[in-house]
């Protein structure tokens, strides 16, 4: 992309990170935005993310290469007929929904389909808006585009390459196996969290005992029942088939449960753990956040005041830039591990290197 013009509809917490990952790589290309809250889109342009600040879909889009919609689903996909005539030829429209099919089919509906590529960054959080948006957010996420049937190579490759550009691993697929899949691995699991919390709240006895008590396990398996219910509304509405048949299988799964437990089954209840456990400990943890990435390895080091910032600057009067650094809580490797990544092989190698010199306590990735 060289100095391309770019537009989001929809400034929030996606849309605002994928806007903070084309600036940081492309600084000179021009942003236009338009969202509800004015302010927080001037807050953008002070920021210098938003160049110029859109009070609806205008003539402004005419200059636009590649348009963006960054709002809840349904609300996305009514955007595509305001926009229509605003085109530039050659300029792609995409989206960041969770859900694939209803966008796809309105695009045909539309008569889009020559200019449109769907995507849908596989990361994110249970905050919302542009004040959370972060540059890191979909770092290391799949970001999964769905072509149509009339999107061209080079389309598709623009959007491989921005999903790059932003440090995502694009991975492109047919929009309704998206959905299909996603409805058991997301959507179901926000509908889960969602009843279980409200299950405790209808539970709960007048001293809050549930609430008050409510521990680690219970806490991270809720944690997206704080998502926006105006976002998994829609998504949960134009996904509603293939979550039904997959909540539909979740809840035989859970009367076959209950029957075992009811009949002191106790062989089916451990092999119920032990078959999930095996499972989830076989998922890979590379694709799920900011710290990760291909060049990394770990620093065992003392637990001591100021052992980070001694590591940074040797590594900084080098001239090796560190991608990401965090502390590695789960103890694996001993007290105070450090993992650091790095943007490409010959940077590891360098700080490699230059950390054995000093006798770091090194463990490759
Ligand atoms: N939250 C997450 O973790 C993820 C969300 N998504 C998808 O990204 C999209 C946006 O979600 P978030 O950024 O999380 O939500 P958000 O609530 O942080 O941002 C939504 C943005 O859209 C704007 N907006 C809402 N209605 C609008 C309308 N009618 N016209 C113009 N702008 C409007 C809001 O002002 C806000 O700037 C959704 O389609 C969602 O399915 C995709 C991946 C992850
Ligand atoms: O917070 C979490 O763990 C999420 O699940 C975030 C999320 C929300 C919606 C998506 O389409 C993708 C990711």
């Amino acid at each position: 992309m060289s100095e391309p013009s770019i537009a989001f509809i929809g400034l929030g917490l996606i849309g605002g990170s994928i806007a903070k990952g084309i600036k940081r790589e492309h600084p000179k290309s021009k942003i236009m935005a338009y969202m509800r809250s004015k302010s927080k889109l001037l807050k953008a342009q002070e920021e210098g993310i938003v160049d110029v600040v859109l009070d609806g879909i205008g003539e402004e889009l005419k200059e636009c290469d590649l348009i963006f919609l960054c709002a809840p689903v349904e609300y996305n996909a009514n955007y595509l007929e305001q926009i229509k005539p605003y085109l530039k030829s050659g300029a792609i429209i995409t989206d960041v929904g969770s859900t694939k099919t209803d966008i796809h089919e309105a695009v045909i509906r539309a008569g889009l389909e020559h200019c449109f590529v769907g995507g849908h960054p596989m990361a994110g959080s249970e905050k919302t808006g542009y004040e959370n948006s972060s540059v890191h957010l979909l770092e290391n996420a799949y970001y999964i585009i769905t072509p149509t049937a009339l999107s061209s190579e080079d389309q598709v490759n623009h959007m491989v390459d921005m999903g790059k550009s932003i440090g995502s691993i694009p991975l492109v697929m047919d929009y309704k196996e998206h959905d299909f899949v996603t409805a058991a691995i997301s959507h179901l699991p926000h509908i889960v969290a969602s009843s279980m919390v409200n299950l405790v709240k209808d539970s709960d006895n007048s001293q809050e005992l549930m609430r008050r008590l409510s521990a680690g396990g219970f806490k991270d398996i809720t944690r997206i029942a704080s998502s926006s219910p105006e976002m998994w509304e829609q998504i949960c509405m134009t996904n509603s088939n293939n979550l039904s048949l997959i909540l539909k299988r979740y809840i035989d799964s859970l009367n076959d449960i209950l029957k075992v437990l009811e009949a002191k089954d106790n062989q089916y209840i451990y092999q119920l753990f032990e078959t999930s456990r095996d499972y989830r400990n076989s998922f890979s943890e590379k694709a799920t956040g900011p710290i990760e990435s291909d060049y990394f390895f770990t620093v065992n080091m003392a637990d001591e005041v100021g052992a980070i910032s001694t590591l940074a600057v040797i590594l900084a009067s080098k001239g090796i830039s560190i991608k990401n650094i965090g502390i590695n809580h789960n103890r694996e490797h001993g007290e105070g591990t450090l993992r650091i990544a790095f943007y490409d092989k010959e940077s590891m190698d360098n700080a490699w290197k230059q950390l054995e010199k000093y006798h770091y306590d090194l463990i490759p990735n």
